[in-house]
């Protein structure tokens, strides 16, 4: 069936419809630039409330694996795709992705130019869309707070090791829970709106996990949030570094249409060198505001100048606004967990100043 991605100013493209689609749907819409790794973008709870665009022309060609999700949902609201591969090619693929994607109930749209809707994206902006196959659609009022959709519920732990981590959860990735896994330690996965029990669990270091929406939707946490702070080794990751900013007075602002793909060129500026990085993001920490804080830039964004992590001037604290983590896109991050390993280990100050 004919359906249509209508953009909130009016402009739409035409498609076909998936078995899976019923009724419109409505999303945020964002363009995600990597060739591959779609199990991991659509399973990503940072995706929640977000139709996803595929600038890749085509997708599914590998399949659906028992690998590589994110999460156990598929988060997304929709996805746009030129061409989904019928047949699935590789040794690990359990499913195709159009299955995979009707068995959810989760539309897609396929047939869609989707470089023009991209180049749209980025001259107008992200905005609101729907997913329709008729002319009978309103646009509802954007959702908000998407992170209390996909957090957990309460504080789950995992692994054993005499360091004991706690990930506070705005809606965590498996790859992140498995990356700090991966350093015999154990990890308590902490509903951020229980961040009140984290004195009780006799914690080394947190690290703060990335999630959906706006960070000013945690704001009514951030005083408990920076209390946790000044006392643990810490590291931020996406939507983590975010709350970090705000939580020592900083602010963010949203980009006009985020970063999301693998290959993201990254400077350091303690040692001037660049890697390529995996991101997915619409909000930035505002440098301007980073004046009055004890926070100062460690990275920046290559393409746009805009911030990717930050460092505290005198507290154990990390933060990225890329995913070191990976998963989709390059391991050329991954460091970043030794050193934060390193940190909490020999309890140093001032690490990279
Ligand atoms: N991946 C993330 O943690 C994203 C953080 C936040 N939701 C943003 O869009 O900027």
């Amino acid at each position: 069936m004919k359906a249509r991605l209508c953009l909130q100013d009016g402009k739409s493209y035409e498609g076909f419809t998936s078995k899976g689609y019923k009724n419109a749907i409505q999303g945020e819409i964002v363009f995600f630039t990597g060739m591959t790794g779609y199990q991991e973008v659509l399973t990503d709870p940072s995706y929640r409330g977000q139709i996803v665009v595929f600038t890749y022309p085509l997708i599914g060609n590998y399949g659906i694996n028992l690998e590589d999700a994110e999460s156990k949902e598929v988060q997304v609201n929709g996805v746009v795709m030129f061409h989904c591969a019928g047949v699935a090619s590789h040794y690990q693929s359990v499913q195709s992705l159009g299955d995979y994607l009707d068995e959810r109930g989760v539309p897609f749209l396929t047939g869609v130019d989707t470089r023009e809707v991209t180049k749209e994206i980025r001259t107008g902006g992200t905005r609101q869309a729907i997913l329709t196959h008729n002319d009978d659609y309103e646009f509802l009022p954007p959702e908000s707070s998407q992170i209390d959709q996909v957090k957990g519920a309460k504080i789950e732990t995992h692994g054993e090791g005499l360091i004991h981590i706690g990930l506070i959860d705005f809606g965590w990735k498996k790859s992140i829970l498995q990356k700090l896994l991966d350093y015999d330690v154990r990890v308590s996965v902490i509903p951020y709106s229980e961040i009140t029990q984290v004195d009780d669990l006799k914690l080394d270091a947190v690290v703060l996990s990335n999630g959906p929406g706006d960070p000013k939707d945690v704001s009514s946490k951030l005083p408990a949030i920076k209390k946790m702070l000044d006392v643990y080794p810490s590291f931020g990751i996406c939507m983590g570094h975010q709350v970090i900013a705000l939580a020592y007075g900083a602010d963010t602002i949203k980009l006009a249409f985020g970063h999301r793909g693998a290959n993201h060129p990254v400077k350091d500026v303690v040692t001037g060198k660049v890697f390529l990085s995996s991101q997915n993001h619409n909000y930035v920490v505002d440098e301007a505001s980073l004046i009055e804080t004890p926070l100062a830039k460690r990275f920046y964004n290559v393409n746009d100048d805009s911030i990717e992590g930050l460092m505290h001037e005198t507290k154990r604290i990390m933060s990225v606004q890329f995913h070191p983590e990976a998963n989709p896109g390059p391991e050329d991050a991954e460091w970043l967990f030794d050193d934060f390993l390193k940190l909490v280990k020999k309890k140093e100050v001032k690490a990279y100043v």
